[in-house]
């Protein structure tokens, strides 16, 4: 397809030999040009381990992918180096003229309003600022693809309400293909397009989300889309086992 940013074929992720079933299982998946997708999945169901795939930071031995150059990750925890200052954090690995650079570092600053901290040192941010500096960092290379590993897992839940629609609005701005992980399926309802669902090294859902945006939950048809993914998960209402119960 003309428009495919990430392509995998037959994509199989082994960790213990072939005794026991691959944690990635011949995925094929496309992600189109400027797509906002969401991976959900029971803990240890191999979301990281796709991303990371997405991400070329795992090698390729069992099947195709195809990505692009440009591609940027933040991941759960800042990853921040304490001894730069946040602008240059931000900056980190850019080319070209120094004054160009921080300039370039600035304005992402901007776009995430941390300005006023972009001398400060990342030891003394607060959680849902160091993962916006981490955003800063992954926007600053206008990737292609932006493979975000829940990033606001460890935030208070108003922080996390704040970067989710901080999120949206970078995404319309500037439009990468994204890849967000989540356990969280009202953010995945509240951010993508389109509901990915891995479970034993398969996708067994592939939701596309016709939501209006900005996103809200009372929106007609959202309640109806939470409870198909959290049947499609396994979960009931309450976060029990739904399959459990069942057996
Ligand atoms: N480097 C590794 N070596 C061996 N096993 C691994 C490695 N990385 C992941 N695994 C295994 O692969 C499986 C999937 O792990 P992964 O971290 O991708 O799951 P996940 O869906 O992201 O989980 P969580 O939601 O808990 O973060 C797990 O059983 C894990 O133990």
């Amino acid at each position: 397809m003309g428009d495919a940013v990430v392509t995998l074929r037959a994509l199989t992720r082994r960790f213990h030999g072939s005794a026991v079933p691959p944690v990635l299982d011949r995925i094929d998946l496309t992600i189109r040009k400027g797509e906002f997708v969401a991976l959900l999945g029971r803990s240890g169901s191999g979301k990281t381990t796709l991303l990371r795939t997405l991400a070329g930071l795992d090698p390729v031995t069992e099947g195709e992918a195809s990505l692009p150059e440009r591609r940027a990750v933040v991941f759960q925890e800042p990853r921040l180096m304490p001894w730069k200052r946040v602008w240059h954090n931000v900056a980190l690995g850019l080319r070209g003229e120094a004054g160009t650079i921080r300039e370039r570092a600035l304005s992402a600053l901007r776009e995430v309003e941390l300005s006023h901290r972009a001398t400060a040192w990342p030891l003394t941010l607060s959680g849902g600022e160091a993962q916006r500096t981490g955003l800063a960092r992954a926007l600053v290379r206008e990737p292609e693809l932006l493979l975000l590993d829940e990033p606001f897992a460890s935030l208070d839940a108003l922080t996390r309400l704040r970067m989710q629609s901080l999120v949206a609005e970078l995404w319309q701005a500037h439009r990468p293909a994204v890849l967000l992980v989540t356990h969280d399926v009202e953010e995945a309802l509240l951010l993508a397009d389109r509901v990915l669902v891995l479970a034993q090294g398969h996708l067994v859902e592939d939701l596309s989300v016709k939501l209006p945006r900005p996103r809200r939950r009372s929106a007609e048809g959202f309640d109806a889309l939470r409870v198909r993914l959290l049947g499609t998960l396994g979960v009931d209402e309450d976060g029990h086992d739904a399959t459990a119960r069942a057996a």
